[in-house]
């Protein structure tokens, strides 16, 4: 297997710089006729696999709405990664994980392992710990050639109380786990394997010119952001750039020829990134 940075390039390349994320809002259940249960999660699930599965470049399940269900509902993630995953789809947990390093070892082994019942392409990971806290994770994928996408920058308001402030040295927190990001990325064959998170909503983004590796830019459509402050934010590092939506896409629900109009639409607006 190659390693995801190089999975996830010719994925873009193919399919559209697309990432489409699997939240199964309970708003959205509802709206989609479903009932608001493991029931309803699964028959979501179902359909959002018909309609991206082969479809679009990567897909993110927010396991945050699987957790809420208890098992069974960890059962239906465990099962929509499978499929997903063994079709080819590459799949990114959302999962933002970050912990001391013996946890830290176990939330890898969880999403990393080849072995793991949850094992997917990459995760999302907070290093608010410490950037070196997620060694355990990043240490797994590389030796399991998948990946792992840091916060820096992230799209909600609050993020700039700690994502902002200054190191001694002037950089931004933001731009010291960018550049930690890098460190690990160094000598990758056409893109590196560790990604970083930036949100679409900022007014700024961290200079993420030496990164070589993918950037996740949640937050447009429901939060605001447009596919023009994706071309701001990413600034020369637009083939890199992978932006995320979600509700945006999936209000179009629950038909499935509507939801992958929708991704058509949506890839259209994100033209600009693969010119
Ligand atoms: O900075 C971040 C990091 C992650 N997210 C996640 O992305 C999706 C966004 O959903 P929308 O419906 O497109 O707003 C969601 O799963 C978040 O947890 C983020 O928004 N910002």
């Amino acid at each position: 297997m190659k390693p995801f940075g190089q999975r996830l390039a010719g994925a873009l390349a193919h399919r559209g710089p697309l990432c489409v994320g699997i939240d199964p809002h309970p708003r959205l259940l509802a709206d989609w006729g479903l009932t608001v249960d493991v029931d309803g999660l699964e028959t979501f699930c179902e359909l959002c696999v018909e309609a991206f599965d082969g479809v679009v470049a990567i897909v993110k399940p927010q396991v945050a709405f699987f957790e809420v269900f208890g098992s069974a509902g960890i059962a239906v993630l465990e099962r929509t990664v499978e499929v997903l995953c063994s079709s080819g789809t590459l799949v990114l947990a959302d999962a933002k994980r970050g912990d001391i390093g013996s946890t830290m070892d176990a939330y890898a082994r969880t999403w990393l392992s080849s072995d793991s019942p949850l094992c997917s392409d990459a995760v999302t990971v907070s290093p608010y710990l410490g950037f070196g806290a997620l060694a355990p994770a990043l240490d797994l994928a590389a030796e399991t050639r998948r990946g792992v996408f840091v916060l820096a920058a992230t799209s909600n308001p609050e993020g700039a109380q700690v994502q902002q402030a200054r190191v001694a040295d002037g950089r931004s927190v933001a731009q010291v786990m960018v550049d930690e990001a890098a460190v690990r990325n160094a000598g990758a064959d056409v893109l590196g394997s560790v990604g970083v998170v930036v949100g679409a909503t900022l007014t700024e983004a961290p200079d993420l010119s030496a990164l070589h590796g993918p950037i996740l830019m949640p937050g447009v459509g429901a939060q605001g952001g447009t596919p023009d402050d994706v071309r701001r934010l990413a600034g020369d590092q637009l083939r890199a750039v992978v932006p995320n939506v979600s509700r945006e896409v999936l209000r179009a629900g629950p038909s499935v020829s509507a939801l992958r109009d929708a991704v058509a639409r949506t890839v259209d607006g994100f033209a600009f990134l693969q010119a």
